[in-house]
């Protein structure tokens, strides 16, 4: 009956809360309807985009009533681009619904007893804190309605982001409130750059074209990173986009290109070339410096990560004398901003060039009693790594969205350190890991961190200790 659904409009639908993923729900006819791009409060009419037995989504056709929660977007690409879909929300009560995200992922998933779950820890800045922004070029211009129904000519060349769901549509962007500095006159002179000279933007489904790809990376020290990836080996062309950026924009530290003709984005396996400045960026914490390569992983709010990396050694309560392992290290930034208060910090992550970051990290901060190891989590942790060091007292955890393998957790388990704080980017994946470790393991604290405003997404702190 639900499939039926498909295309019909529910009508006058109360909204009655956030439900995860940013979606908000409402009921009709006993099921659930996941809505998106309203809050709750409004009363909406809704054309049904999926029906199934047990619930519809939907999509918001008519607003009879808003939200008093609801402010005015900011941004003229709100509802079309795929970032910052909360912007409607006002951020106070952005930061209830997320706190309440763990909460529901939490007593729905791992089931395990929970102290009460401490009030978000907001962020002062809820635009332009974004250190990291990566652009696609595309000869697909996302088209709105009236450019589509008009008989003018729209040039189909654009730079920004992915539609949601539409792998070779984007969103031509003018200003995106995610990045400050130069990063929105970088994009759009390098745009307004190729369009005069008539440059090929790249070709998604044909996989042709010559600009493909810009990255922007700042550091709250104003240093800037821009790597550009070219889809076609163009020895006239590309030296001349790169001339024209180093020329134009002197503030970039580091500017760097790559050739990638293969058929996805990532460039991990890729030689990158520094055509000015040097090939890193440095962030600073607590005089701590942090070297990022154009490879490596750093938090994309550098404010937030340094609230998120205070609460892990706040929670690690660490005294000097212990061995403390940093699962999923990245550059080794969390490794080496404790690593004053530790015996030794064991640091350990897949990305080989991040390791290598790790260790110029804690040499060009003097540290000495950290060590770093490239390989995969699952497989590296073994009985034999262990021999090889000493069994950790503190164990510090921040996988990936997917959280941790289930085989790393059972690892977890054998090894029994007396603590574990487990830092995560997706309550439910983190939920379903301390189902397991509930076996061993009691939380005694939960610590929701907001690292991205205007978005659904939280961040979350947890910190475990062994049963007695
Ligand atoms: C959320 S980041 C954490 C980075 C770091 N703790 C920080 O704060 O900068 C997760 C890291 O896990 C790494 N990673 C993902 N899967 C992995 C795996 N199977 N084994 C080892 N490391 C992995 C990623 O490369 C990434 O650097």
């Amino acid at each position: 009956m639900s499939r039926k659904m498909k295309n019909k409009v529910v009508t006058n639908l109360p909204i009655e809360r956030i439900a995860t993923e940013g979606k908000c729900v409402g009921h009709h006819d006993g099921k659930v309807v996941f809505v998106s791009g309203v809050a709750p409060g409004d009363v909406v009419d809704v054309r049904i985009t999926k029906g199934r037995s047990s619930f519809m989504e939907g999509e918001p056709v008519k607003f009879h009533q808003y939200s008093k929660d609801r402010v005015e977007a900011f941004c003229s690409h709100f509802g079309t681009c795929g970032g910052c879909k909360w912007q409607h929300i006002n951020y106070e009560l952005q930061k209830n619904y997320k706190r309440q995200q763990v909460l529901d992922q939490f007593q729905r998933i791992a089931k395990v007893e929970t102290p009460e779950i401490s009030p978000i820890v907001g962020s002062e800045k809820t635009t332009y804190y974004r250190n990291k922004l990566d652009f696609t070029f595309s000869n697909k211009k996302w088209l709105t309605l009236e450019q589509i129904q008009s008989e003018d000519e729209f040039d189909r060349n654009a730079l920004g982001f992915h539609i949601p769901k539409m792998f070779d549509k984007i969103v031509d962007v003018d200003h995106c409130y995610l990045q400050g500095g130069i990063s929105n006159d970088v994009r759009n002179e390098l745009r307004a750059f190729a369009l005069e000279n008539e440059l090929s933007f790249y070709d998604i489904r044909n996989q042709v074209g010559l600009l493909r790809n810009l990255i922007i990376r700042t550091t709250s020290t104003g240093q800037t990173m821009v790597i550009v990836q070219f889809g076609e080996s163009d020895l006239e062309l590309i030296p001349k986009v790169m001339e024209f950026l180093k020329i134009r924009f002197p503030e970039i530290t580091s500017l760097l290109y790559v050739i990638n003709t293969k058929g996805n984005e990532t460039f991990h396996d890729l030689e990158l070339v520094t055509y000015a400045g040097l090939p890193y960026i440095e962030e600073e914490m607590e005089g701590l410096k942090f070297r990022i390569g154009p490879k490596s992983f750093y938090q994309t709010n550098s404010e937030q990560a340094y609230e998120l990396y205070k609460i892990t050694r706040d929670f690690a309560e660490l005294k000097g004398d212990e061995i403390v392992y940093d699962l999923y290290t990245g550059t080794g930034t969390i490794a080496n901003f404790v690593a004053k208060k530790a015996k030794q910090v064991i640091g350990v992550e897949y990305v080989e060039a991040a390791i290598a970051d790790a260790k110029i990290n804690s040499q060009i901060n003097g540290i000495e009693n950290t060590l770093f190891y490239a390989g995969d989590m699952k497989e590296i942790l073994n009985d034999e790594f262990i021999e090889n060091h000493a069994a950790p007292d503190v164990i510090i955890t921040d996988p990936p969205r997917a959280g941790m393998d289930e085989k790393v957790v059972q690892m977890l388990l054998k090894l029994a350190a007396p603590k574990i704080v487990y830092v995560s980017c997706n309550p439910a994946t983190q939920a379903r890991d301390l189902a397991l470790l509930g076996e061993k393991y009691d939380v005694q604290k939960v610590q929701p961190v907001d690292m991205f405003p205007q978005t659904y997404h939280v961040e979350n702190v947890v910190l475990l200790t062994l049963k007695k």
